[in-house]
């Protein structure tokens, strides 16, 4: 039986003083140790702010204010397809504690490109420089 598996899933792109914060996945998740942006799949009957509100909450301790959205991206993984819904975000309230990543990085929009992305993060990192990027430089 083909039963093919298609995530929606939520993405925190967090600015801070001209930084982004990017999130390693550890060891023992799915696409082990490639970089993401923090959050994650969007429960039943959630909106997709309300789903990155409780992801940075479970994922990290801290609150954000949920911004702008970015066009949405589809990719197709070997086993499962995920389509990613990016949101310019910032802290709201909170101290980074970790408790699923591997570690984080903050880095300046054109250093992005530096890490070991998950595929599907690829069109949003691009969307996201031609969009944003010069206003954090
Ligand atoms: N949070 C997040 N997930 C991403 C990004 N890019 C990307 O391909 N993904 C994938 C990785 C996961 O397969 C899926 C998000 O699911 P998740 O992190 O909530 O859950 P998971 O699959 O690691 O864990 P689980 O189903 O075993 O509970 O989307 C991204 O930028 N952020």
């Amino acid at each position: 039986m083909n039963v093919r598996k298609h995530l929606h899933v939520t993405c925190a792109i967090i600015e801070h003083d001209g930084h982004v914060l990017a999130a390693q996945r550890s060891a023992e998740m799915s696409l082990p140790l490639k970089w993401e942006f923090p959050g994650g799949k969007i429960d039943p009957g959630e909106s997709p702010e309300e789903c990155l509100r409780r992801e940075l909450m479970e994922e990290m301790a801290i609150a954000v204010n949920v911004g702008k959205k970015l066009p949405a991206s589809t990719h197709q993984y070997p086993k499962f397809a995920v389509t990613l819904h990016p949101f310019l975000c910032s802290i709201e309230s909170g101290e980074i504690v970790l408790h699923e990543h591997a570690a984080i990085t903050w880095l300046p929009p054109e250093e992005l490109h530096t890490l070991d992305w998950a595929e599907a993060d690829l069109p949003i990192i691009e969307a996201y420089l031609e969009a944003y990027g010069a206003i954090a430089r």
